[in-house]
Formats: structure tokens, sequence, C-alpha cells
């Protein structure tokens, strides 16, 4: 279990983390999520024991990370921002260094390499100078150097950053099939991300804990959340629909002439709008219910 209380972390007199607190269980996969500039990276980078705190802690089972950190990042596999890695050496021997560094033994050494390269499917590249490999290929290889010691911690900054959607949809997949009962923490600016790999989402800005909640519990705060819009073969008296029952609000779009019901807060309003349409045999084309938008949450929690 990852403990975080209280962390803290300036530059002079900026503050790039203040007052962070949260803990991770294993199990969960977290999506660090935040604006640039929000303090993600700095967090992360206390968490894998590489910058230490101004105040505040991160215990790891129990022990603090600051003060046992070789031990603790035996436990941990980071990827950095960027997946940083020496150019003019081959994936191969890339890999083969980091055990080395990693101290596993021999045995240890050649099962893990075995185990990634298997994973995720380096065989064509082995060989290969990283320099010249694609963006997704050497996304791949700093995951690979992640989990070569098979860490029980993932701490993986913007994982699918850059990627094409091919790329991003491989690495999310690496990444939910590493996670079983792991712990789990990917920062990301990619929203969709959030809903397909994460179970709990922690949101950051200016250093500030801003959310921690599921990636649901996210999406019901957005106003569109079991929103119902509504499309018209011709124009309808639309006047009744903001008195139906539940309904909080109405948006008419100017250019589609749909509209959005907003329902007010904690109550569906789909089974009591469907039943005004029939009553009042209003042309309905088609209906859509909204499950939320995280961009609109996101920017309401951050700004
Ligand atoms: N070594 C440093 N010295 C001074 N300022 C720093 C240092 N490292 C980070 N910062 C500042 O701290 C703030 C938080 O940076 P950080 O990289 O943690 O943000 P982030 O949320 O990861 O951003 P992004 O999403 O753009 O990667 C930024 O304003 C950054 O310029």
């Amino acid at each position: 279990m990852i403990s975080v209380k209280n962390l803290s972390k300036s530059f002079g007199n900026f503050v790039a983390v203040n007052d962070l607190s949260f803990d991770v269980n294993p199990g969960d996969i977290v999506g660090f999520l935040g604006p640039n500039g929000a303090g993600k990276s700095t967090t992360m980078k206390m968490l894998t024991g590489f910058l230490t705190p101004t105040s505040g802690y991160v215990r790891i089972d129990g022990r603090r990370v600051a003060k046992n950190t070789t031990q603790l990042q035996k436990l941990i596999g980071y990827l950095p921002e960027g997946a940083p890695a020496y150019d003019e050496m081959t994936v191969y021997q890339f890999l083969h260094f980091i055990a080395d560094i990693r101290g596993l033994s021999k045995k240890d050494k050649m099962a893990g390499l075995q185990q990634v390269i298997d994973k995720i499917e380096l065989h064509d590249v082995l060989d290969q100078p990283i320099e010249t490999l694609s963006k997704g290929f050497k996304r791949r290889v700093g995951l690979a150097q992640a989990i070569i010691h098979n860490p029980q911690i993932l701490i993986l900054d913007e994982p699918t950053d850059g990627l094409d959607p091919n790329q991003k949809q491989h690495v999310r997949n690496l990444i939910t099939s590493l996670s079983k009962d792991k712990i789990v923490i990917i920062s990301t600016h990619i929203l969709e991300e959030v809903s397909a790999v994460c179970n709990r989402v922690v949101i950051i800005a200016e250093g500030t804990k801003k959310f921690d909640g599921t990636p649901l519990e996210l999406q019901q705060q957005s106003r569109y959340y079991q929103s119902v819009t509504l499309k018209f073969s011709y124009a309808a008296d639309i006047t009744g629909l903001l008195e139906i029952e539940g309904v909080d609000d109405m948006k008419v779009d100017k250019n589609t002439g749909e509209v959005t019901l907003f329902p007010a807060k904690g109550k569906f309003i789909l089974g009591p709008v469907t039943e005004y349409i029939h009553h009042y045999k209003l042309p309905v084309d088609r209906l859509h219910v909204d499950q939320g938008r995280l961009d609109d949450v996101f920017m309401q929690i951050t700004s």
C-alpha cells in the first residue's frame, strides 16, 4: 500500500505540490490527472524516491520512501515522462543493462527478459538501436524496462503521450494485463484513458488535490450525466419540456435544433421525458441519454 501524507514540494519560492494526501491499495489503477504544470510529474518523482519532499511523506508498506529509497525502489517500476533510454543501445542491450542495474540474478534476468520480450512483443526490434525505433516502440521499451523485475507498483508518467490511436490501445491493453493485484498510477492528459484503464481518478491542479473517486463518480459530476437530447423531425412546441418532473434546465442547439434536457442533481429523467413525448405525440426522431462528459467536469474542477 502507498500512503501519501501532506506531501509538498517547493522549488525556491514556487510551490509545485501543496499538501497532497491520498492512499493507494493493490488493485487500484489510478489515473492521475491535471492540467500542464499541475504537479503530476513532481509527485511521481517523490513517489518513486527521485525527489525528496519539502514536507510530508510517501510511505510504501509503512516505510518512508525518502529514508528507505533503494530498498523500496525494488518494489517499483517507473516509466518517466518521455520514456528516456540510452538511444545508442539496442533494445536487447538496454534491457540487459536495466536487469543488471536492478541486480537480478542470472536466472531471474533471463526469465525477466524473456517475459517482457514476449509480453510487450519486442521480438522484431531486439537488435535495433533505440534511436531508430518509432515512438510507439520506444514507449514499449520504456514499459519493458519498468516491469523487467516484476514490481508490485507501477508508476507510469504519460505512457501513451504522442502515440497513434492503435499504439495507444495497445499500450492500454498492456497496462490492463499487467495491473492484476498491482498498484498502478498513470499520469495522463487523456480523459478517455481514465474510463478505458483506471478504476480510480485523482485530479490535481496547482499542486492541490481537487478530486479523488471512481471514473463513474467523476462522470456523475458532469451536468450532462443522464441528460436527454432530443432531435425532432420537424419544429414542435417544446415549451412544456422544462415542466417535466426532474428537469432542471434545457439547452437548444441553434445549428442542429437538438434539445438537451438536464436533470436536477440525482434525478433520472428518461422515464418522465419519454412519457411526455408519447402523451403529447412530439415528433421525436432520435433520443440520446448522455453518460456525462469528462472534459466538461475536468474543466469545471481544474479551472
Ligand atoms: N526542478 C524544477 N525547478 C523548478 N521548477 C520546477 C522543477 N520541476 C518542476 N517545476 C515546476 O513545477 C510545476 C509542476 O511541474 P510538473 O512537471 O510536476 O507538472 P505536470 O503536472 O507533470 O505537468 P505536465 O502535464 O505539463 O507534464 C511546473 O510549474 C514546473 O515548471
